[in-house]
């Protein structure tokens, strides 16, 4: 498997304030399944937002699909965001669209001509079990309706890598796993999966993810098993 995302030393400072991240060094795997853990206030959001490029770093470096994204020229961002899918803990759905048009969004924002649409997005609200709701609006919806509807706009253009930040945090526990199920098959088909959680029941259900504790700001990594050479593929 071939690196995919590489942190390098790398800090985060909020304004004046103390590190939220220090010396974080890891890679990530191309198809592989990542759980973030760590207390709250450890530094997960923070981390899951240097990988979907909404922060940059303070130092270190962030390379991601084999480019340094400090260095990379601003024009390139939306390209580079676009292979990333990211769902919240709280949806962020646009609320006056109907659950069709929310997944449609990244679509048309692509610029993908509208004949072109319909078939994915109808293909989305199948796979995530909503073949029923597409006119339906967020708040009509169930917090798990919704958040199947906001992982069907994530990963509508098949991004490479799918962020899930605490993304059962407002559904019970069933749903919760019908949701990991969703991250799984998508995983089983290649996408690279990061989901940051503080549910330590989620974690056994993916045998085979691997796990980034993060523990004040820092990666919990004591056999340094997160870390591999750059241009290894092993
Ligand atoms: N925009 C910001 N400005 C200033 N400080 C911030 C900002 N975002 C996060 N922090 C601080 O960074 C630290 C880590 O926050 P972060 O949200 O990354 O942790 P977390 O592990 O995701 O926590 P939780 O599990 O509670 O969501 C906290 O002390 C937080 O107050």
């Amino acid at each position: 498997m071939a690196n995919i995302v590489q942190f390098e030393n790398v800090g985060l400072r909020y304004g004046t304030g103390p590190e939220t991240l220090s010396d974080i060094s890891f890679t990530l795997r191309s198809g592989a399944f990542y759980f973030v853990t760590g207390a709250s206030g450890a530094g997960k959001t923070s981390l899951l937002k240097l990988l979907y490029l909404n922060q940059r770093p303070t130092r270190g470096v962030v390379r991601l699909f084999g480019e340094d994204t400090v260095t990379l020229p601003r024009k390139r961002l939306p390209g580079f965001r676009r292979r990333i899918g990211v769902v919240f803990q709280d949806f962020r759905l646009v609320p006056h669209l109907s659950s069709y048009d929310n997944i449609a969004l990244p679509l048309r924002v692509a610029g993908i001509p509208e004949n072109d649409i319909e078939a994915p997005v109808r293909e989305m609200l199948a796979w995530v079990g909503l073949t029923d709701r597409g006119k339906a609006k967020p708040l009509t919806l169930s917090g798990g309706e919704q958040q199947r509807v906001a992982i069907a706009r994530a990963v509508i253009g098949r991004p490479e890598i799918l962020v899930a930040d605490e993304p059962t945090g407002n559904v019970d526990p069933d749903m919760a796993e019908r949701l990991l199920h969703l991250f799984d098959s998508l995983n089983r088909l290649g996408t690279t999966v990061v989901v940051a959680t503080h549910d330590f029941h989620l974690l056994n259900r993916i045998p085979t993810a691997h796990m980034m504790r993060l523990d004040k700001g820092r990666i919990h990594d004591p056999t340094g098993a997160l870390r591999h050479p750059a241009g290894s593929n092993e």
